[in-house]
């Protein structure tokens, strides 16, 4: 039950707009409220362009949000400047979808492992080479790495020493940005049992961006849907066909899952592309590409509502609206 665990991380009112160049306004997050929870995957899932990435960003302190907190243990991570701001970063960290982007080519594995120790004083230089192996065996990979370049590695053991690199400083939460979505499908599974694994061995809180909803189910505790820079559905993972029930997190999963459904809910039918967040219409944000559109989903934009005490939709279906 959600009463009963640990929030580490909670957004609260967060919205982020952006200016164009031609000078109109670009939502991308609209008043989103998630609670991270200690030892648990929360899974963030929406098709490109809907504003997972620039919420996470806030989340490691990349950006702010024009309006709302990020609270890290009860206090708002985005008033937080210089030094402050330095040491917060080592409670949480980030994996990116292509570590090799954000390492440097001349660095061996070692040195870009023990970066982040070093940056903070945790070490010394001459206790590179046994934290390094140390964090090598943590992540599955052989001692002898250390003394490579992540040239020298295939995609899945760079997303290790990503990961190694990660949890060298021991955070409390990992945002994971689309971390898997560049490996073969064999090799993002070994990478989400070792994520997993890790997991249950530090009760480390993960956040998890994708757009795969089916990888999600596989390692979220809780899932949020987002379309349109909004949450649309949050629920618990595990039970996503039986349980989901916003006519986006039902398409989302025709679009993905074959087998395992359950029929007794018909899944909708998800078409065409998601509109401009430059255009967004008045009302619910899904109307355009909703089966079920009624006459007040153009009119007024759903609240979120709470079907179970875990389990949160932001649709006309389920709001008091309907009675109407
Ligand atoms: N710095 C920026 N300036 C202007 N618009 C931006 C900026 N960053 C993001 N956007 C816009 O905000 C919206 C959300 O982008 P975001 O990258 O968060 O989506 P996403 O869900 O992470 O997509 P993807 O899965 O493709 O990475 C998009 O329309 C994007 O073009």
């Amino acid at each position: 039950m959600s009463e009963s665990k640990e929030v580490i991380l909670e957004a609260k009112h967060v919205t982020r707009r952006f200016r164009t160049t031609d000078g109109r306004t670009l939502l991308a997050n609209n008043d989103v409220n998630l609670k991270f929870y200690k030892g648990e995957t929360l899974g963030l899932v929406g098709e490109s362009g809907c504003g997972k990435s620039t919420f996470m960003k806030f989340l490691v302190s990349l950006d702010i949000p024009s309006e709302g907190e990020i609270l890290y243990r009860g206090k708002d991570i985005t008033k937080l400047k210089g030094e402050k701001l330095r040491q917060n970063r080592q409670h949480i960290q980030m994996v990116f979808q292509d570590p090799t982007a954000s390492f440097n080519p001349k660095m061996k594995i070692r040195d870009i492992i023990c970066e982040p120790l070093l940056n903070f004083g945790r070490i010394k230089k001459s206790e590179k080479e046994e934290n390094c192996r140390r964090l090598l065996e943590l992540v599955e990979l052989p001692a002898e790495f250390s003394d490579r370049y992540p040239h020298n590695m295939s995609g899945g053991q760079r997303q290790r020493v990503a990961i190694a690199r990660a949890l060298a400083l021991e955070p409390e939460v990992i945002i994971m940005d689309e971390a898997t979505s560049a490996l073969d499908v064999s090799v993002q599974k070994t990478i989400i049992e070792l994520i997993t694994k890790l997991q249950r061995e530090k009760n480390i809180t993960i956040g998890f961006i994708c757009h795969d909803i089916a990888l999600i189910e596989q390692c979220a505790h809780q899932i949020a849907v987002m379309y349109l820079g909004n949450v649309v559905e949050v629920l618990p993972g595990g039970q996503l066909s039986k349980d989901a029930v916003h006519p986006y997190t039902r398409a989302l999963m025709g679009s993905v899952f074959d087998i395992n459904m359950d029929f007794s809910k018909p899944i909708e039918n998800l078409e065409g592309e998601a509109p401009s967040p430059l255009e967004l219409p008045e009302g619910c944000p899904f109307q355009g590409r909703c089966t079920k559109c009624m006459a007040i989903c153009k009119k007024e934009a759903p609240q979120m509502v709470s079907l179970t005490p875990d389990h949160q939709v932001a649709c006309h279906l389920y709001t008091k609206n309907m009675q109407k």
